[in-house]
């Protein structure tokens, strides 16, 4: 294991979900080869395996092969699995803060997030419709947060994110596919090494709208866009029917698709590869993964849980977060 690079900070996510279950299994598997990471969270949330307190991140490295390093944050509540409390929802937040802290000033080399139940840290009074807009807040890039799905064989942005599929299509307009475009396109160059990264964009409507016949954002907002992004030089193709836009011939053919809406985008990664999949933050200043599954809690508790996408997360954090200092030195 390489002891020099920092460790990775993951959060403990949810208590009443799959967290503590994937971090301890993933431990399981990473703890001879890495990458290390140290747990930010109760350290009662992690079945089966040892752990040991740390004071620092420097002192991860060491204690990794033996024992889950945690720098505990205590939870005001007892934990029920399957039931989110929302007396808890402070340290959730806390955890998220500290990584953020703790890899911007490089002694964390990235931040890993454990999913948490948006709607009980909504209710508790959190204003951010999840990690994405919290983190940009907390580690803002140049310019907006971009989230990718990378699953195997496939990259895949939505251009909105966390709203109604009703105010997505309302907010949808060229100016917003322009900036995720070029977000996304300076991000695959920049984390990723595209030198030139070829993106595909879908359309809105069934059949890209058919020539206006079945819907015109297609035709009068998303094909101007993609005119002012080629403008620049960025290879941007479509809009595409967005239903053959994910066969293997059709992703053969570009670097990253960008949907236009949430589930337009992560329905094809969360299918393809729901235990590979991880979820990226391009263009904020830490390096942040996800795995792409939410908190499971009709599982939790039950050790029925796939640490895959978890795993996938650490390992693409730290390569990226590799890929970052390679670049700045
Ligand atoms: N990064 C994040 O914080 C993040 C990501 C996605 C969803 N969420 C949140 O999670 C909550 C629940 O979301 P959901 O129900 O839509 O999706 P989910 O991914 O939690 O669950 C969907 C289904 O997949 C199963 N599943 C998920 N992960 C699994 C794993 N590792 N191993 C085995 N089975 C697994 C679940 O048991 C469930 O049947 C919501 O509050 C949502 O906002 C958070
Ligand atoms: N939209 C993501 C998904 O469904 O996988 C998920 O909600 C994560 O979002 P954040 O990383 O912003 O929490």
């Amino acid at each position: 294991m390489d002891t020099q690079r920092p460790p990775l900070a993951l959060t403990m996510g949810e208590p009443a979900g799959i967290g503590g279950e994937i971090a301890a299994k993933a431990w399981s598997v990473l703890r001879q080869e890495g990458p290390a990471f140290f747990f930010l969270g109760d350290p009662a949330l992690l079945p089966g395996v040892p752990h040991r307190r740390i004071a620092s991140p420097a002192e991860a490295a060491a204690v990794f092969p033996e024992a889950v390093p945690v720098l505990p944050l205590d939870l005001p509540a007892p934990v029920t699995p399957g039931r989110p409390d929302a007396r808890n929802a402070a340290p959730v937040i806390a955890a998220i803060e500290q990584a953020v802290a703790l890899a911007r000033s490089g002694a964390a080399g990235g931040v890993v997030t454990n999913p948490i139940q948006k709607s009980v840290l909504t209710a508790a009074g959190f204003r951010h419709p999840g990690h994405t807009e919290f983190l940009a807040e907390l580690a803002p890039g140049e310019g907006p947060p971009v989230m990718l799905l990378a699953a195997a064989g496939l990259r895949a942005v939505p251009v909105t994110i966390h709203q109604s599929l009703r105010s997505a299509i309302a907010r949808l307009d060229a100016a917003l596919i322009c900036r995720i475009a070029r977000a996304t396109a300076a991000g695959l160059r920049r984390d990723f090494g595209i030198a030139a990264p070829r993106l595909a964009l879908a359309g809105l409507n069934p059949h890209a709208g058919e020539d206006g016949t079945m819907g015109t954002e297609d035709r009068d907002i998303i094909a101007p866009a993609i005119a002012t992004l080629r403008a620049e030089g960025i290879d941007a193709r479509g809009p595409f029917p967005a239903d053959t836009l994910f066969t293997p011939h059709a992703r053969a053919g570009y670097d990253v698709a960008l949907g236009m809406y949430h589930d337009q985008a992560l329905i094809p990664v969360k299918t393809l590869d729901m235990a590979g999949g991880v979820n990226v933050t391009l263009n904020l200043a830490v390096v942040r993964t996800s795995p792409d599954h939410g908190t499971a809690l009709d599982i939790a508790g039950q050790n029925r849980a796939d640490p895959g996408s978890l795993i996938a997360a650490l390992r693409l954090a730290a390569q990226l977060a590799d890929h970052r200092r390679n670049q700045a030195a």
